[in-house]
């Protein structure tokens, strides 16, 4: 049985849908991420997942239950990140990891875990005298403590330096290792490429795709990239009329075709036929940032990046 089930969930603010009939399902274990634009309803379907908001309609369970008729047993199980406003200012690193672990039956050792999130150094440390990345570790480490079976995580990293987000991919992995599920909300393509199992990518609403991360790349258009400086200039009729094109990218004498293999194949031919040399071929997999932009549409373009 998977351990959390959307189905059909829809909530609408002021009368305009945020959540649009979104369906997913995450089975134990799993890191599932849930990708998309700026405003596409990810935080709103999360939040119907913790239990705080009420969805108008649709069925969220979590291990079976309704996260808001059964939001203490839904707690007992599922671990979330907290916003920044709910601690007090006052309060000391090590005062908030006391103070979270005291709210659960078998808690972890919060020693190891602070170490882990670099936060042994700043135990006494008031909580508004930390920087915004030393917050952001505090919050997941108090969204780990309970030894939770399920995590939500929305924008774990963002705020982070790129030492700091790497570590805490690893402190992900250990906590999957130990069989915990992990859902998780990202902007960072990278991110969900390197964690996630599978991604539901969220657009205006709806469920855009669900795949895993490789998935969705070979799902999208241009999933393999050739780019080269060609010796002499190419006609521009015969790179369009080439199979299975995405698109085509002219900088700096530079040549990028997105397409698949049998464009790549069909532009090796071209490039002999002519006797034009290819300075510096490279040929790449599309990135799950490609994939993004494609499934996303060119509307939402801007918003993504
Ligand atoms: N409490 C609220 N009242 C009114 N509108 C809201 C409320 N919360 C969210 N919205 C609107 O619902 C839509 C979806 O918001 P949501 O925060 O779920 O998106 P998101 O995908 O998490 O966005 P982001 O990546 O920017 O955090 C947005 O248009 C947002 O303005």
């Amino acid at each position: 049985m998977p351990v959390i089930e959307v189905m059909d969930l829809r909530k609408s603010y002021a009368g305009r849908p945020a959540v649009d009939g979104v369906s997913f399902a995450v089975e134990e274990g799993e890191i599932f991420g849930v990708l998309g634009p700026n405003g596409a309803g990810k935080t709103t379907t999360v939040e119907c997942v913790e239990g705080l908001r009420v969805p108008d309609s649709g069925v969220v369970r979590v291990t079976g239950l309704d996260p808001v008729a059964d939001h203490a047993r839904v707690a007992r199980v599922l671990g979330a990140q907290l916003q920044e406003s709910e601690l007090q200012a006052k309060l000391t690193v090590r005062e908030a990891l006391e103070l979270y672990a005291a709210f659960y039956p078998k808690p972890l050792d919060w020693g190891p875990l602070a170490e882990r999130l670099g936060l042994t150094a700043k135990l006494t440390t008031r909580f508004g005298k930390l920087s915004g990345g030393q917050k952001q570790r505090l919050f997941i480490a108090l969204a780990l403590i309970g030894d939770p079976r399920i995590v939500v995580l929305d924008e774990l990293t963002t705020g982070l330096d790129p030492r700091a987000r790497r570590d805490t991919w690893e402190l992900i992995e250990d906590v999957r290792t130990r069989g915990v599920t992990v859902l998780l909300v990202t902007h960072f393509m990278e991110e969900a490429q390197r964690l996630c199992d599978r991604i539901a990518v969220i657009d205006k609403g709806r469920v855009a795709a669900l795949d895993t991360p490789a998935g969705l790349i070979r799902r999208s258009a241009g999933s393999t990239v050739i780019s080269f400086t060609p010796s002499a200039p190419l006609d521009e009729a015969e790179l369009n009329a080439l199979p299975a094109l995405a698109s085509v990218e002219h900088r700096d004498g530079r040549i990028t075709l997105a397409g698949t293999d049998e464009t790549v194949n069909a532009v090796i031919t071209l490039l002999a036929r002519h006797r034009v040399t290819a300075r510096q071929l490279r040929v790449s997999d599309a990135t799950l940032d490609d994939a993004f932009l494609d499934l996303t549409g060119d509307a939402t373009k801007e918003a993504a990046v």
